[in-house]
């Protein structure tokens, strides 16, 4: 256990029904004894853990009763951090919640830094590092898809495979450990070992390929809006997202900067962008924006180019046509104003073939839930369906830690394979279980760990 009690509010700030100060750390019970009165029963020390007691808190200098509170205490180890952990319910509002803390700071508790109960957590060997990260995926999940897959990697499901990933490895370790310290009697390193390799291999090629869903749960799949001035881009982002967030008006050249908003397309989250018209300028705010919108293309795993229907296409059109097609995106053609298109317009523009057209009208409403089916169509498009009960990886962290696993991994399959002394292949597979570890935690370094936490609220 460590040796400090640190504590903080775990709720967020403003004004809510509850505010939380949570302690941990072998002080937390006396702290709370000192200043929790409770109305009736036994003081919170001399409670049962797992018991939630009604009370007041008491400033013990000035015999001021600061709220009236519920406090619940769970002893080590069972608790979040595994350490004795009390909670102090208060009213919600941040003076109670704030004059809670002070006291129990001036009582014998430190103020927790971001991400520290949590990590308490992972030290006092509660949670894995893979875990604790999950936590904040949890937190953070902005779909449900998303929280899915932090919920099941909370409750040790990668973890788990990453830990039979290791036993493959660690069998064939000991078998080259053996065969190098009793060669006569070990023999041949056996086909068993290697064929554990193989599966540790597979294995890890199938984790890895949940990374393009992984990625796009976790952090959006971004779509940017782009075409000429005035084709009805703005107009697009806002019936899209059924709400005037972004201004229109009839003069090219409204939109300045790049704008960003969410929208649920299926149980995934999208980051609409809409940018400014691309156009040659000599406006010198003009053209930020245009190197801005230059950005999200590049960014962008969708790109919706929005063309005029009752312009036609410009020469315009074609350059920023040009600028996007060849590249590897995903690009939807979007004729809008279909509305103004009185006559029988052809389906689509025989310049985009080959991509998908969709034709709409952003001002009337017209074609929007036939252009979200096609985004849909295209976010899930050749991708392995996962159902909401399968691991995703979902942090780069873990992605890369898996690629540089599966390069040692095949490099050490070759060499056995290729008959290269085993003493070398053992490297490439000390390597491999190093990089594992990295995921779990137990060969990350200080600093990773840190930059982990660091990215926690305090309270968490
Ligand atoms: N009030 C409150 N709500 C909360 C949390 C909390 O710490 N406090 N949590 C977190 O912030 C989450 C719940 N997570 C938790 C996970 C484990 C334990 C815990 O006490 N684990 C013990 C087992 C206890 C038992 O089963 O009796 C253990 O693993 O040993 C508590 C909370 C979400 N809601
Ligand atoms: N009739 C009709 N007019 C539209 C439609 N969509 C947009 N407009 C009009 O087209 C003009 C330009 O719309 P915006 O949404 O500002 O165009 P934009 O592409 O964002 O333009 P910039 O920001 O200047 O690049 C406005 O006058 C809109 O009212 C549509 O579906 N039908
Ligand atoms: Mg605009």
């Amino acid at each position: 256990m460590l040796a400090d009690t640190i504590a903080a509010v775990a709720t967020p700030p403003g004004e809510g029904g509850i505010g939380i100060v949570r302690m941990s750390g072998n002080r937390a019970i006396a702290v709370a004894d000192k200043i929790f009165q409770p109305r009736r029963g036994l003081k919170l020390s001399d409670s049962p853990s797992h018991t939630l007691r009604l009370g007041y808190i008491i400033d013990p200098d000035t015999g001021e009763t600061v709220d009236e509170v519920l406090a619940s205490i769970m002893r080590a180890p069972h608790s979040y951090t595994a350490e004795d952990v009390v909670e102090i319910n208060c009213h919600g509002g941040s003076l109670a919640t704030a004059r809670v803390l002070q006291l129990v700071l001036r009582h014998g508790a430190r103020l927790a830094e971001p991400g520290e109960f949590t990590r308490r957590a992972f030290l006092n060997g509660r949670l894995d590092l893979a875990q604790a990260e999950a936590v904040l995926d949890v937190i953070r999940a902005k779909s449900s898809r998303g929280l899915a897959a932090a919920v099941l990697q909370l409750q040790g499901k990668l973890s788990h495979k990453i830990g039979k990933i290791s036993e493959w490895i660690n069998g064939a370790l000991a078998a080259i450990e053996a065969s190098l310290d009793f060669p006569e009697e070990v023999g041949e390193v056996g086909t068993e070992e290697l064929k554990g390799l193989e599966e540790a291999r597979e294995e890890i090629k199938g984790l890895l390929v949940t990374w393009e869903e992984g990625r796009l749960v976790n952090e959006g799949l971004k779509i940017a809006i782009v075409g000429r001035p005035n084709v009805g881009k703005s107009s697009l982002l806002n019936a899209l997202l059924n709400q005037e967030r972004a201004i229109v008006s009839h003069i090219p050249g409204t939109t300045r900067d790049t704008i960003e908003e969410t929208l649920l397309l299926g149980g995934y989250t999208c980051r609409l962008i809409d940018t400014a018209g691309l156009r040659e300028t000599a406006d010198a705010l003009e053209s930020i924006g245009v190197a801005r919108t230059r950005q999200a293309i590049n960014e962008a795993d969708l790109i919706l180019m929005v063309v005029d229907l009752s312009t036609g296409i410009l020469p315009e059109d074609r350059l920023i046509f040009e600028e996007i097609a060849g590249r590897d995106k995903n690009v939807i053609i979007v004729g809008n104003k279909i509305d103004m298109v009185k006559e029988k317009i052809k389906d689509r523009f025989s310049f985009f073939e080959g991509y998908p057209q969709v034709n709409v009208s952003a001002k009337e409403g017209i074609g929007l839930d036939e252009l979200a089916t096609k985004v849909r169509e295209i976010v899930l498009g050749g991708r392995v369906g996962t159902q909401n009960d399968d691991v995703l990886i979902i942090r780069a962290r873990h992605r890369d830690a898996l690629e540089k696993c599966l390069e040692h991994l095949e490099a050490a399959i070759t060499a056995w394979k290729g008959g290269v002394p085993t003493d070398l292949v053992a490297v490439d597979l000390w390597a491999a279980r190093d990089y594992l570890g990295e995921i779990t935690g137990t060969t990350a370094r200080e600093d990773l760990i840190d930059r982990i936490f660091s990215d926690f609220c305090i309270g968490k």
